[in-house]
């Protein structure tokens, strides 16, 4: 082995979980916790370098990143090709997936099966890797995703019905007010535009009857003329109410995200409106692209590097797609800076890439990074610094992870229904299609 090849070498690796301060942002399914898990991995090589990753920090996707951390030492941080199988070999399977018919109950991602909580967890790994060798190597991680085919990536601002505070006033409260209605939700959108830029919207709905949520896409399209809009109620609504609000909001959407669960349902609605389609929960792996492609259940797939295995399967899932027609965009879950980091690298790289990225990081007012990333005209710059290019603050992480070890469990698994019953006791998950 040559030193070059020696200096690639893993050494050690740091998993710090944490909890992360986050809003009472509403969904279909509760409400977010005051705090939220996420992982922090770090990879030192033997040449001194510590690559970066962060992914979902839930007890379940903690379990199988132990195991791969050990693993990973001895091993060099570009050997990528073979993580997946390693990780399948030393992972076993999470007792929390428990079968394709699993639903991920607190991310709205669509179905859990052990494949996609491994690829979760590699991901991160992954990501660490490729921020090793690009610091290592002088490069930034696009380039060792081929390059970037633009200089700057766009992203949506992420509307949500909120309330002012927690339940209880538990957590952290930040200066945005309830939104609660269509003026609520006009407000919100008009300071995201004022501060990031941004000049699309999404609106998570699925949290109040349809025509509530309709009436606030259209004081949005009043607010905001000719500007791209779109909804999300995760799968909350049948075929027929699917049906209805695409023909009331047709002229004014740019694509409806998951209104109804399910490829069989989602083909039933692409087939009665043009509108195109876009999901994150029904096509959520490899395996779920056949099926829904050769019905025409989705026009766009959202996809997220975390949960598709990485960086280097997003640029995968994009070829598929153009193969088939199929557009392109970017989901988000909360995340912190360098997620947001490992975003931007990738999506730089996809030539077609056809609509604003998600990203709910404006609403993180934590990070662990000693420069926050920020939007500017709704846009993050893509540097040429090497690997993410971003910078841990360890005193930061320190803290973070302080409040996971001080949590008596009670948040270290995000759990929306659980933080909804704080305030409704009847609270239970609704059954889908809700409306
Ligand atoms: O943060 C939320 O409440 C979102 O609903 C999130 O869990 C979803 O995964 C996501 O943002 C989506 O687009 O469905
Ligand atoms: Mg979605």
């Amino acid at each position: 082995m040559t030193d070059a090849k020696n200096r690639l070498t893993i050494t050690e690796v740091r998993l710090t979980p944490i909890l992360v301060a986050d809003p009472p942002l509403l969904n279909t399914q509760g409400v977010h916790q005051p705090y939220t898990p996420r992982l922090i991995i770090e990879l030192i090589t033997e040449g001194g370098v510590t690559g970066l990753g962060e992914t979902y920090g839930d007890t379940k996707y903690l379990e199988l990143a132990q195991p791969l951390a050990s693993a990973l030492i001895g091993r060099s941080v570009t050997d990528l090709n073979t993580l997946p199988a390693l990780a399948a070999e030393v992972c076993g399977d999470s007792p929390a997936a428990t079968g394709a018919e699993a639903v991920d109950a607190g991310g709205l991602r669509g179905v859990q099966t052990a494949d996609k909580l491994r690829l979760s967890v590699l991901s991160g790994f992954e990501v660490a890797c490729l921020d090793a060798w690009g610091r290592s190597a002088g490069l930034p991680v696009h380039a060792l995703l081929g390059g970037k085919v633009r200089d700057r990536v766009e992203f949506s601002a992420y509307l949500f019905y909120r309330w002012e505070e927690h339940p209880g006033g538990r957590g952290e409260r930040d200066d945005w007010g309830a939104a609660l209605d269509p003026a609520g939700v006009v407000a919100q959108a008009r300071r995201f535009a004022d501060t990031y830029g941004f000049t699309s919207f999404k609106l998570k709905g699925g949290v109040f009857a349809p025509a509530q949520e309709v009436a606030a896409i259209r004081a949005l399209a009043a607010a905001f003329p000719g500007q791209p809009l779109r909804i999300d109620p995760n799968g909350a609504w049948s075929v027929r109410t699917s049906l209805e609000v695409a023909s009331e909001l047709g002229d004014v959407l740019e694509y409806l995200e998951d209104p109804t669960s399910g490829t069989a349902r989602m083909a039933e609605v692409a087939a009665g409106t043009p509108l195109p389609l876009a999901t994150n929960m029904c096509v959520t792996t490899f395996d779920e692209i056949a099926g829904a492609f050769t019905r025409g259940a989705v026009q766009v797939v959202l996809s997220d590097h975390h949960y598709w295995g990485g960086l280097r399967a997003t640029r995968e899932l994009a070829a598929v797609c153009r193969t088939f027609g199929v557009g392109l965009s970017m989901h988000s879950n909360t995340h912190l800076g360098i997620s947001l980091a490992a975003m931007t690298q990738v999506a730089a790289t996809v030539p077609h890439l056809d609509h604003a990225c998600d990203s709910h990081y404006p609403w993180q007012t934590e990070d662990v990074l000693t420069e926050r990333l920020t939007f500017r005209d709704g846009r993050l710059d893509v540097g040429d610094t090497p690997g993410l290019g971003v910078t841990l603050d360890r005193d930061r992480l320190a803290v973070l992870h302080r409040r996971w070890l001080d949590d008596d469990g009670g948040l270290r698994d995000r759990d929306d229904a659980a933080a909804m019953r704080r305030a409704d006791p009847g609270w239970v998950t609704p059954a889908l299609p809700r409306w």
